[in-house]
């Protein structure tokens, strides 16, 4: 038994599985996942890596099989109401408005997490305070030298990062990034791996990574699931399940360069 299953998972799937016509791309995976443990999800191209993303955020649904997110139930509820429990999920489903500026985008995103509680008295004092805390996320990817750009301009790194902003200013309990530096240039991947490295000291966070790059995996992981053909074939602390054979075999068989 591991340290991290003492405690109450607040992420769980039970045999969860999806069918697409013949094919199983998810395979009846059990997995449950803790806050303060960050999991990097790896597997060869194909193998139900996003498809298992999709179903735990509810963009897909299951054709059988269960999610819970603290304990509750979801399998049956959409993306809005999995969000509302604690569910955050960066890249490729965030919602960019390419036409409203970056600070607008992040703005928005921290008064959704604030609420709509707005009077008229303190109307300004209050915006002043969401613009100063969307300042604040955009500060921490390094984004406040393109405050006023649209979105919809930025070089594909810089949306990347907006979305790791939109995703911090959401605060959700459980955080989902698919591939979070892909596509990102050399000199940008850093910040996103840092921001990741902050986040994953927060012990009241859960946070799942599907990522190929092994030295990203070796330098986030506490735990290593990995999916091959739509089932998990290994579960463990990364130095174990990097050296298991089926690992060796189904994923790294091929030397990492130096
Ligand atoms: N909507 C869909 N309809 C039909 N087949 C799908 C659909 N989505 C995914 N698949 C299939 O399910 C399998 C798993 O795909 P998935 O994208 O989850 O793999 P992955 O591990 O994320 O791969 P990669 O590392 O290349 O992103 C693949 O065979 C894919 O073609």
């Amino acid at each position: 038994m591991t340290a991290y299953s003492q405690q109450q998972p607040s992420l769980s799937t039970r045999d969860l599985t999806i069918r697409f016509g013949g094919h199983v791309a998810v395979n009846a995976v059990t997995a449950d996942f803790y806050p303060g443990t960050l999991t990097v999800i790896v597997g060869p191209n194909g193998a139900g890596k996003t498809t298992y993303f999709n179903l735990v955020s509810g963009q897909l649904p299951a054709t059988s099989g269960s999610v819970f997110i603290n304990g509750h139930e979801v399998t049956r509820h959409g993306p809005a109401r999995r969000t509302r429990l604690g569910i955050g999920r960066a890249f490729q489903l965030t919602n960019l408005f390419p036409h409203l500026s970056v600070i607008e985008n992040v703005r928005l995103a921290v008064q959704a997490r604030a609420g709509a509680g707005m009077n008229m008295f303190s109307i300004w004092s209050s915006h002043k305070e969401l613009i100063a805390r969307a300042e604040h996320y955009l500060e921490r990817v390094h984004l406040m030298g393109r405050r006023d750009t649209m979105v919809g301009t930025l070089s594909h790194g810089d949306q990347r990062k907006l979305e790791v902003a939109i995703l911090l200013a959401l605060e959700p309990s459980i955080m989902m990034f698919d591939e979070p530096t892909a596509g990102m240039s050399v000199d940008e991947v850093p910040v996103v791996l840092d921001l990741i490295h902050q986040v994953k000291r927060d012990a009241n966070k859960t946070v799942l990574l599907v990522e190929h790059k092994m030295d990203v995996v070796r330098a986030l992981a506490d735990r290593i699931i990995v999916l091959h053909n739509g089932t998990l074939v290994a579960d463990g602390k990364p130095q174990e399940v990097m050296q298991s054979q089926i690992v060796q075999e189904a994923y790294l068989g091929t030397p990492e360069p130096a």
